[in-house]
């Protein structure tokens, strides 16, 4: 809605609230004029409400961002709550009545913001602290702190609402749609808005809670006469607790309570109060507790808010309590009606009597419109000799009045006015005729509630309080002042306040809202027809409405208007200096009708200076357009011309920018790819490393391995070939020694063959001559030459034999086996020798029995044939031992290159060893450093990752 309203013309939308508060706005911006919105109605029609939606539509339009994160406008907004828990009621009309008037001042600065704001309040209603009536309750704030978390009341020593004499008066605590505890804390939250400190609430809410505990102290009658004491423990501790809350001393609080000081010239006179005037200071002392504290709080919004000195534009919004008229009306009714008067004739003055002098004075075309003017009440009340002036007599000149003689005072006084009737069969009630109605009041405690004054005990009492917060609620007064203000009214102050703000609403240019309650059921959407018509009526609203009809609202001087609207007509301007003519010209060009030229100003109908407006909107509008457009081309220009000298300059700083970024990023990357191709290369040469240690390591392993199996196969090839040698050795051998055997026995069995047929042939020989006796001799001789031959050779093979054997056993075990043999075919030799020497032993007697010489000789040729034989034999058998001995010697002598090549492959198998060795140690060698590498790539992997 705040959207829809802001800027639209007044009129164009459906009314309300915040199309009064954007035309106050636009006039304040426009004109630079002061406004004033002036909310009225009935208790309970609905202007707080109204007011609300008018500052917060305000703060819309001015809000402002604020210091510390609290906004002026904010804090402005949430002083309503603050003012509504310590000035609001629930009363028979209305369940958030407002018991204060409220003008509120909201600042601006020159360009339209909210820079302050001040609140001016009127008129409290004090008795309500004390006294209530069912169905109304006392101020809000009284239940919200009974309701608050325990810790609070705890403190404050409170218990239920129903327990203090000023809230159980009526039997209303609970008001249906208000949460007293959860308003507590949000009236809490508002006073830290507003500014309120933590502290000064505490002290505040103290102070309220000591107002309750006063008012259930009672008083029973003293012994003396006319004097009172406290009446009970419950008193006492309500005493107690009071003064302890307060700070003050809790025996000048019981005597401030019982007992006045008359001060004469001559000594100061102590008096005691019966019970009775005992309450009314208890009560009076409440009041006054009440009513500062409620002025402080407002003094306090206004200094936290605080006032802009700069600010010459304000809009003020005025709330004052609505027109009311009730069973019993006291004094407190009578000043708000007079209230309501009050605006009413402001309202009357500017709508009717303001406007319809102005048509006279300009003399033009008007029948003068009635309207029920309330100057007659006015002056009734506050008339030199009205009813204030009379109140105040009665108790300032007169001291012995009463509310009875004050009344027949009054009944006297205006017996002949009109707006004053005295109702009949009563003594002290009378009957003002309001505009609004006829209210009657009762004046049984007129006199007391004017009383403006504070009893000097009381005064003194809070003053000398140890907590500076209540001291300042009764700070000590100058003497003179202290005087003079004992004996002011609270009626004539009212009257100089209303004054004042009539003065300054004056100041301003005002406008109406006039609230209209529907019915007295406090619920929505029910109409009672005959009360809203009283309101419309009572209010002047239907004079209003046809004066407005009737009427020209709006008027300007001939300067003004020409000034303003001659932009529609310029050339109508030109040639003439008369601006009455120039006036008329521009209104007949616009083609208006039912307007009127005055003698100084020109009186339009209602709409009519909004049609001229649009049209000199539209006018100016085009011609701003043009302005516009030129400027803007210029701006424009100007801007690309400063754009493109600006760019060329950027994109030259750009460029070498970006070039030197280019360069540095190129140096970067060409360090980079060096750095990255040493790193590469060093991680692949530690790599090569690596594999190239492996390898070798590896290399060796295999070779060594394989150095090792040839050793093993060469090793085992020697041994093969060595066991082959002895083998063949012992074969050959073996095979000599059976041809040895077979030959010796074959030559053995040949020459025993061969013997016995020489033996025979000898037999034969001898017996056959003598004469071969010489052959057979011979023979003998050559046998014995033989056998001794063959016994050298014999020894001679021995001997060969044995230092072959001994130089065989000298050398090799092994060939022990041969020397055996050998010794074997020695011993066989031996055996065979025994057997020739056996045969030839046993050949002579043989030869002596054969007598035949022929049978000799060719026995002896025989022999001779035979023992070329044997010496063939023999030879055949040298010629096998030379072969024998060449091959022992060859076997000897392969059997030492054999030794020479085991020599010569133990050497190599020893060079193998010690290479072996040596890549051994190669191999621990690499594989230590290998570990180094892999240690220390390890650790470059780890440094890398953290
Ligand atoms: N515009 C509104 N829309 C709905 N309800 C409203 C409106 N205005 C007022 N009310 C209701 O009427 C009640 C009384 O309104 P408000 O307190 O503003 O009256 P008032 O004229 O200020 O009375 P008093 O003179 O006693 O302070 C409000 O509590 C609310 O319930």
């Amino acid at each position: 809605m705040m959207e829809q309203y802001k800027g639209a013309d007044f009129g164009e939308l459906s009314p309300h609230v915040f199309a009064i508060a954007d035309v106050a706005y636009r006039e304040m911006i426009n004109e630079g004029k002061n406004n004033s919105i002036l909310v009225s109605g009935e208790s309970g029609a609905g202007k707080t409400e109204t007011t609300k939606m008018l500052m917060r539509y305000l703060a819309h339009l001015g809000g402002r961002s604020g210091v510390e994160g609290r906004t002026v406008e904010q804090q402005v907004l949430e002083s309503n709550p603050v003012l509504e828990a310590f000035g609001n009621a629930k009363t028979v009309r209305n369940n958030n009545s407002s018991r204060f008037g409220k003008f509120v001042e909201i600042q601006f600065d020159k360009t339209g913001r909210i820079s302050g704001a001040a609140i001016r309040t009127y008129l409290l209603e004090r008795s309500r602290v004390c006294q209530i009536n069912t169905p109304e309750r006392n101020y809000h704030c009284f239940y919200f702190l009974c309701a608050a978390p325990p810790e609070d009341t705890q403190r404050y020593k409170l218990a239920d609402a129903r327990s203090f004499h000023y809230l159980n008066q009526s039997s209303c605590i609970e008001v249906e749609g208000i949460n007293d505890a959860e308003e507590y804390l949000a009236t809490r939250r508002a006073m830290d808005i507003v500014g309120i400190n933590e502290e000064e609430q505490e002290a505040i809410f103290r102070v309220v809670a000591a107002v309750l505990h006063i008012g259930n102290i009672n008083f029973a009658k003293g012994k003396e006469v006319d004097s009172s004491v406290i009446q009970d423990d419950n008193s006492r501790f309500h005493l107690n607790t009071a003064s302890e809350l307060l700070e003050c001393d809790c025996n000048n609080l019981e005597k401030a309570l019982i007992t006045r000081e008359i001060v004469t010239p001559e000594e100061i006179i102590t008096r005691t109060l019966d019970p009775e005037s005992a309450l009314a200071s208890r009560d009076a002392l409440a009041k006054t507790i009440y009513s500062r504290l409620f002025d402080w709080i407002v003094e306090k919004i206004n200094v936290s808010i605080g006032q802009d000195p700069n600010s010459k534009q304000l809009i003020g919004v005025l709330d004052i309590y609505g027109f009311e008229s009730f069973k019993i009306n006291s004094f407190e009714q009578l000043c708000i009606n007079y209230t309501n008067e009050k605006l009413q004739q402001h309202f009357n003055q500017h709508v009717f009597k303001m406007e319809q002098e102005e048509y006279t004075r300009e003399e033009i075309n008007w029948s003068y419109i009635e309207f029920v003017d309330n100057q007659d009440v006015l002056d009734l009340i506050e008339k030199k000799g009205g009813l204030i002036a009379l109140l105040d007599e009665a108790w300032y000149v007169l001291p012995r009045s009463t509310h009875e003689t004050f009344a027949q005072k009054l009944y006297t006084t205006f017996k002949n006015n009109k707006r004053f009737v005295k109702p009949k069969l009563s003594r002290t009630d009378f009957t003002v005729v309001h505009y609004a109605g006829d209210v009657t009041y009762q004046a049984d405690h007129f006199l007391d509630k004017n009383k403006d004054y504070v009893v000097a005990e009381h005064q003194d009492l809070l003053n000398a309080s140890s907590c500076p917060f209540v001291a300042s609620l009764f700070p000590s007064l100058p003497e003179e002042s202290s005087k003079s203000s004992k004996f002011s009214s609270i009626g004539s102050r009212f009257k100089l306040q209303l004054q004042s703000l009539m003065e300054t609403l004056s100041s301003t240019e005002p406008h109406y809202i006039r609230c209209v309650k529907p019915n007295n059921l406090l619920k929505p959407a029910i109409f009672e027809n005959t009360n809203v018509i009283q309101q419309l009526r009572c209010g002047g609203v239907l004079e209003a409405i046809r004066i407005s009809c009737a009427g020209y609202p709006t008027r300007k001087t001939f300067y003004e208007f020409v000034n303003r609207f001659g932009v529609l007509g310029p050339e109508l301007l030109e040639g003439s200096n008369d601006d009455k003519i120039a006036c008329q010209k521009i209104l007949e060009k616009m083609k208006l009708e039912n307007y009127q030229i005055g003698k100084t100003k020109v009186f339009l109908r209602a709409g009519q200076m909004a049609d001229l407006d649009a049209r000199r909107a539209e006018v100016l509008g085009k011609a701003a357009r043009i302005i516009q457009r030129l400027m803007r081309t210029y701006i424009a220009r100007k801007q690309f011309v400063l754009v493109r000298r600006s760019a060329t300059h950027l994109q030259s700083f750009v460029r070498g920018t970006l070039v030197r970024n280019l360069y540095e990023c190129m140096r970067r990357e060409a360090a980079a790819v060096k750095i990255q191709k040493n790193v590469r290369r060093h991680k692949a040469r530690e790599s090569y490393l690596l594999l190239q240690a492996a390898t070798v390591t590896l290399q060796t392993g295999l070779r060594a391995m394989s150095a090792r199996k040839e050793f093993r196969f060469r090793k085992e090839t020697k041994a093969a070939v060595h066991i082959q040698a002895r083998w063949r050795c012992h074969r050959d051998y073996s095979h000599y020694k059976n041809m040895q055997r077979a030959v010796l026995t074959y030559q053995c069995a040949w020459r025993q063959r061969l013997a016995r047929r020489e033996l025979r042939n000898l037999k034969m020989a001898a017996r056959e001559t003598g004469a071969l006796k010489e052959a057979k001799d011979k023979l003998e001789k050559r046998v014995e030459e033989l056998t001794w031959r063959l016994g050298l050779e014999k020894r001679l093979r021995t001997d060969l034999e044995e230092a072959k054997t001994q130089e065989i056993a000298k050398l090799q075990e092994t060939l022990h086996d041969l020397q055996l043999q050998v010794e074997e075919a020695k011993t066989m030799a031996t055996k065979e020798r025994e057997a020739a020497r056996k045969a030839i032993e046993e050949a002579p007697p043989v030869i002596k029995e054969t007598p035949v010489l022929v049978e000799d000789t060719e026995k002896v040729n025989s022999l001779t044939a035979e023992v070329d034989q044997l010496k063939a034999l023999l030879q055949t058998e040298r010629q096998a031992r030379e072969t024998a001995k060449k091959e022992h010697a060859e076997a000897e002598r392969r059997n030492e290159e054999l030794m020479k090549k085991f020599e010569g492959a133990e050497k190599k198998i020893e060079q193998l060893q010690d290479t072996a060795q040596s890549w051994k140690r190669k191999q621990l060698t690499w594989s230590r450093r290998t570990r180094c590498f892999v240690n220390r790539l390890l650790q470059f992997l780890l440094l890398r990752k953290h």
